[in-house]
Formats: C-alpha cells, structure tokens, sequence
C-alpha cells in the first residue's frame, strides 16, 4: 500500500522521481542527475489561486526544502496559464473568515518562496497576472513562454496591492519602470517583459523554460550553498521584515476591502465579464 506521505514513485525512467505528497494541486518532481525539483501547479483550468492551492505550494516547498533539492523550478501542468492569481471566486460573497484565510495563506506562500534560500526559478508557460505574477517575482530568475502576458494589475482592478505584493517586481524592474506599471496596472507581454527585466529569458516551449531555468540554478554549482542562500537573503532582508511588522494588519485591511460592498460588486461584474468572455 503505497503510503502518500514521502513516498518516492518513479515517474519517468530513472532519470526523475515524483516526490508523493499528500497534496493533490502540486506535483513535486526531483531530477536524480541534477538534484532539482520541479514544482507543478496542477489547478485545471487557470491554477487560480484557492485556499487549497495554496496551502499544497506551503507543503511543497517544505518538502523541497527538506529533501536537499539544488533548487527549485516552479511551473504549471497548463499549456496557457502560469497562474490567474488569487481565486475570485473564493473571494465573493464569502465571510471575513474566509478572506483571512485566504489572504494568511497568499502571504505564506509569498513569504516561503521569497524567503528561502534555495535558487529558485519560475518557468512561466503561459500568463501570470496579478498572483500569479507575484509567484514567478517571488523567484530569482524567470523564463517565459511567447505571446503571454504578466503583471501587477491591481489599479485597473481599483484595488491598491500592498507593499510586500509589489516587491518581487519592484526588486526587478528600475523603480520608475515599476512605479509606472503599477500605477497603471500594466500588463506586459512576454517581449516587454524581457525588455524591461521583468523576465530574463524567453524560452519557445515549457521543455525550453525549465532546461534555461535548471542551466540558472545549475550556474551556483560552485558556488558554496550557505554563503549564496546568506547572501541571497541579506538582500531580501529589508522587504521581509517590513513585511514581518505588517502582515497581521494587512490580513485585517485585506478582509475589510475585499469585503466591502463595493469590491464584492467589482468583484461579481469582473466574475461575470470572465464568464462571458467563455461564451463569445
Ligand atoms: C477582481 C477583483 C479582485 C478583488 C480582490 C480584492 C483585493 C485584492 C488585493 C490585491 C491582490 C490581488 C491578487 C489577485 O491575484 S486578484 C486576481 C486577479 N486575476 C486576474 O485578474 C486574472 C483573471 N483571468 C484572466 O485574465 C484570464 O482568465 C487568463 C488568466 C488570462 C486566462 O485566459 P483564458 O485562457 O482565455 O481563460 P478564461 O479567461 O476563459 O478562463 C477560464 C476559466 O477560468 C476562470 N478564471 C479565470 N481567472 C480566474 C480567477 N482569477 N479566479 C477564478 N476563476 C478564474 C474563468 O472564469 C473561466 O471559467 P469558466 O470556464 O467556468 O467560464
């Protein structure tokens, strides 16, 4: 009986081992020549983002962390969409119960990838708004498929994200490219996102995205474990303790706006646009 929690499958010939989690939204796959983990959002159709999503990403990267992985490359199992970002459909007409939790959880997720000190790469096969958006800035290093699009676009929402959403795309982009994207809610397409910084390489298939994203991780193979994760994080240290002295203020001030009868109403025409969009 095969036990789910640890439990090492052999998914594809012996060159890669699916790491059985007791997650059903995630994959975790471990290449045995390179040593690194593949993360797979597996949330048909767009990986939007639900309390369970998120929850099953908190669970993989520990178990990532935990199975001495060289790295971390995280990806989608859609052939168009990283991520849609946070499940709109979670957040309407919910209780504040509800909108904490999923908001505690976005913010574990944030903080658990922006703040490891393994590599991490995002290998961004299909459009990334919004949360989906903050997962691959959260990254070190992003490749991206052509003729998709990502960005914050939070203001074309009329909601304003909090400083720690912003700051994987802040720490990326010169910060009058990023204010100006921001302010307008700019969503970039894979070109302009390469030739602003957002991404660092286009890639023409996932195969391509997660071979360039490995070759990045693989470039630290010298480089001595302790010293680069120290490193990493002494750069990301001020975002993340501005973000410690906040985060319980910003889940009460996220369930008051996204309670408020006028982002439920946002919310309910957006809802209904997505909808619509399907039936044309
Ligand atoms: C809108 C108000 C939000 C208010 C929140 C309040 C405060 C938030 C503070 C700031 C934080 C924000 C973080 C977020 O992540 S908010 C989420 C923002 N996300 C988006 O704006 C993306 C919306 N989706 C799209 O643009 C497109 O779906 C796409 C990702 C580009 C993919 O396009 P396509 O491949 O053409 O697929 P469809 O559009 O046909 O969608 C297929 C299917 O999926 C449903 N869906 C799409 N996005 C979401 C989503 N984010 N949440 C839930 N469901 C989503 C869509 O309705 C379709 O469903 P049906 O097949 O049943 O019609």
């Amino acid at each position: 009986m095969l036990h789910s929690n640890l439990l090492r499958l052999v998914a594809r010939g012996s060159s890669s081992r699916l790491m059985s989690t007791a997650t059903k939204l995630t994959t975790v796959e471990v290449n045995d020549e390179t040593g690194i983990a593949t993360l797979t959002m597996n949330r048909p159709p767009v990986n939007s983002q639900n309390v369970q999503l998120l929850l099953d990403l908190q669970a993989s990267i520990s178990e990532i962390e935990n199975n001495k992985s060289r790295g971390l490359i995280l990806t989608s199992a859609h052939s168009n969409v990283f991520s849609a970002g946070l499940d709109i459909f979670e957040m309407y007409n919910t209780d504040v119960e509800r909108l904490r939790t999923v908001w505690t959880e976005l913010q574990n997720v944030w903080i658990a990838l922006y703040g490891t000190s393994l590599p991490t790469a995002a290998a961004i096969n299909g459009h990334a708004p919004a949360g989906g958006c903050l997962l691959a800035t959260a990254c070190e290093y992003r490749v991206m498929r052509p003729n998709f699009l990502i960005g914050l676009n939070e203001a074309q929402l009329g909601i304003i994200a909090p400083k720690w959403l912003m700051s994987g795309f802040t720490n990326v982009l010169p910060k009058r490219v990023a204010e100006r994207a921001l302010t307008q809610g700019r969503m970039f397409t894979t070109q302009e996102a390469f030739e602003a910084g957002l991404v660092d390489e286009i890639a023409s298939s996932k195969e391509e995205a997660v071979e360039k994203c490995a070759a990045f991780i693989g470039s630290f193979a010298k480089v001595n474990p302790l010293a680069r994760g120290l490193t990493k994080l002494q750069f990301r240290a001020d975002n993340i303790k501005e973000f410690e002295k906040i985060r319980e203020k910003d889940v009460a001030d996220f369930a008051a706006l996204a309670s408020s009868p006028e982002v439920q109403k946002v919310m309910g025409t957006y809802l209904e646009n997505l909808k619509n969009k399907g039936k044309k």
